[in-house]
């Protein structure tokens, strides 16, 4: 598996973010993480990145568990945080540089120019971060999160506030990339997850309600569709 998590439990002073989730992600799947505002998913994405401690329970990233081996568990995952900070004063290639310094990149010049032709990033490569559109600084976060060449990508709402064209090319570097990673996507956009998603798994006050194949969508809940389907769960709770 590449992402194994069991019974995992965040509690924030006295709120229960998780409350012992459990799931996995194959090699290979794209999965999409749906879930209304204030669900867990941040928090879900969070610690499988290793930036936020779970409460109790277990998270394996290519089998490597993430609390006694965080290091290494890293070393397998690529992570956009959901407001995708970047150093706005740097230049594109500049930032790369740094980021590739910190995972100590052999060949950084080749390693940059393929991410920046991976993501789409060539005609913008020579800008100021702080001067790209919205669309452009995502293909930034993505191109530093797979620099040190990732099995496993975490995006958290990678296409929030784009328009409809960058949404469209942002769903197209992720579907490339999903190739070859696994890919752990969550959004709001339902449309998203039936377009580029092998899977899809519903998060709901720190509980997963639903979990399931996207090609098997129709024959768990006949003449529903993810939208209706999804409102439906989150409103029973
Ligand atoms: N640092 C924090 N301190 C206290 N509570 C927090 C903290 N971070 C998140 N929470 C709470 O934990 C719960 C889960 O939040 P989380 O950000 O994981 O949800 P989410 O599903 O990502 O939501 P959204 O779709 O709005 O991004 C929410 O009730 C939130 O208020």
């Amino acid at each position: 598996m590449s992402i194994q998590v069991t019974q995992l439990v965040k509690t924030y002073g006295r709120q229960q973010a998780l409350k012992g989730i459990s799931f996995e992600v194959q090699p290979g799947r794209i999965l999409g993480f749906l879930g209304p505002n204030g669900a867990g998913k941040s928090t879900t994405m969070k610690i499988l990145a290793g930036s936020l401690p779970p409460t109790s329970g277990q998270a394996l990233i290519c089998g490597v568990d993430i609390r006694l081996n965080s290091l290494d568990a890293r070393r397998h995952t690529g992570y956009l945080p959901e407001n995708n900070p970047l150093y706005h004063e740097m230049y594109v290639q500049e930032a790369l540089s740094f980021v590739a310094g910190l995972h100590g990149i052999a060949d950084k010049t080749n390693r940059i120019a393929e991410v920046i032709e991976l993501t789409g990033l060539t005609a913008e490569q020579h800008k100021k971060i702080g001067q790209l559109s919205k669309g452009y600084r995502q293909r930034v976060g993505i191109a530093q999160a797979i620099l040190h060449n990732p099995e496993v990508l975490i995006l958290d709402e990678p296409t929030s506030g784009l328009d409809p064209n960058q949404l469209q090319e942002i769903r197209q570097v992720i579907k490339l990339l999903g190739r070859e990673k696994t890919v752990l996507l969550s959004t709001h956009i339902m449309q998203e997850v039936e377009a580029i998603c092998d899977d899809v798994i519903i998060i709901n006050q720190g509980e997963i309600i639903a979990g399931f194949p996207m090609a098997e969508l129709n024959a768990r809940y006949p003449d529903t569709d993810l939208e209706t389907l999804f409102i439906r769960l989150t409103h029973a709770n």
